[in-house]
């Protein structure tokens, strides 16, 4: 059991603070924080201490470097402490209020009272050490894309949430009106953290199999094939996967994948295309966007 945690603190131009985010996560870090420094930005990052490990700040210092000169902004300085659990719990809390998505979600935080007559549809979430809080323009483009599918008038929809951190877009389909979802991240923490959230959402387990694995987990739990794919990784994993999510749906299915660059739409949409699915739509929000697919056969 984790009890102390590495907290980075990287202060940044506000125009790297999406770049620093995923440089984070792909380091390994478990939270996330970011606060404004007058024109700068500070962005704090917490990560496990785990025995024997060491972190390797040379290598996020370069990288970091790297993405400022890119886009010719200033090199942004990193500075490391260790903080005990109980810190790195109430540093994270501090930040996160309740925040509306779309037209119909209120994400809002589990240690937080829930308002008396909500308008909208309340994820409660305490995310623990999993990505997905609603405030990255990632989750917020799928949940934003849940809301344009029409659970209603196609009842009973089974969906596949692949890479489902916190869980938050299985909860949020559930509520929108989806009769199933089958959650998998590779992160066995996701998975405890989808499980919590579920239970703390009052959602029943049958609606809602978070397992540990990717695709061919949910193929392995699947009797028919699923009516829908919610998909927030990143590019190049999308790609990847792309062969095995086509494999799970129908001929009718839809997807929304998530986690993309801007610049990297054209490259996800023509493999989307070759494994047979339609680009309906293109969100985008910052430098991330979001496809809208349907399976070109229905
Ligand atoms: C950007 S987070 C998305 C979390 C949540 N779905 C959201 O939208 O906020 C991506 C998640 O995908 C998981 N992941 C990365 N590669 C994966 C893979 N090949 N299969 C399944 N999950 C994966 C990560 O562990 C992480 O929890």
């Amino acid at each position: 059991m984790t009890n102390s945690w590495w907290e980075l603190q990287i202060l940044c131009d506000p125009a790297l603070e999406d770049s620093i985010f995923w440089r984070l996560e792909d380091f390994g870090s478990r939270g996330t924080a970011s606060e404004g420094k007058g024109d700068l930005c500070l962005v704090k990052a917490y990560l496990p201490k785990l025995p024997g490990a060491t972190l390797d700040l040379e290598l996020l210092s370069s990288q970091l470097h790297e993405d400022a000169v890119c886009v010719g902004s200033p090199i942004p300085t990193l500075s490391c402490e260790l903080i005990n659990e109980e810190d790195w719990a109430t540093s994270w809390k501090q930040y996160w209020q309740p925040e509306k998505i779309g037209d119909r979600f209120l994400i809002n935080p589990a240690w937080l009272p829930i308002p008396a007559a909500p308008e909208r549809l309340v994820i409660l979430l305490d995310p623990g050490v999993a990505f997905g809080t609603g405030n990255h323009a990632t989750t917020q483009l799928c949940l934003e894309s849940l809301e344009k599918v029409d659970f209603q008038g196609k009842s009973g929809q089974l969906v596949a949430d692949i890479g489902c951190g916190s869980g938050i877009l299985s909860i949020g389909a559930l509520l929108l009106g989806a009769k199933k979802v089958y959650a998998v991240d590779t992160d066995p923490l996701a998975v405890q953290s989808t499980v919590s959230n579920r239970d703390m959402n009052r959602i029943s387990p049958v609606s809602l199999v978070p397992a540990e694995g990717s695709v061919d987990m949910v193929m392995e739990g699947l009797q028919e094939p699923v009516d829908g794919i919610v998909c927030n990784i990143l590019a190049d994993v999308i790609i990847q996967l792309l062969p095995q999510m086509s494999n799970i749906t129908k001929p009718s299915s839809w997807g929304i994948f998530s986690g993309i660059l801007v610049e990297q739409s054209q490259t996800v949409a023509d493999a989307l295309e070759k494994n047979g699915w339609i680009v309906d739509n293109l969100l985008k929000k910052k430098e991330w966007c979001c496809l809208n697919v349907r399976r070109s056969q229905s």
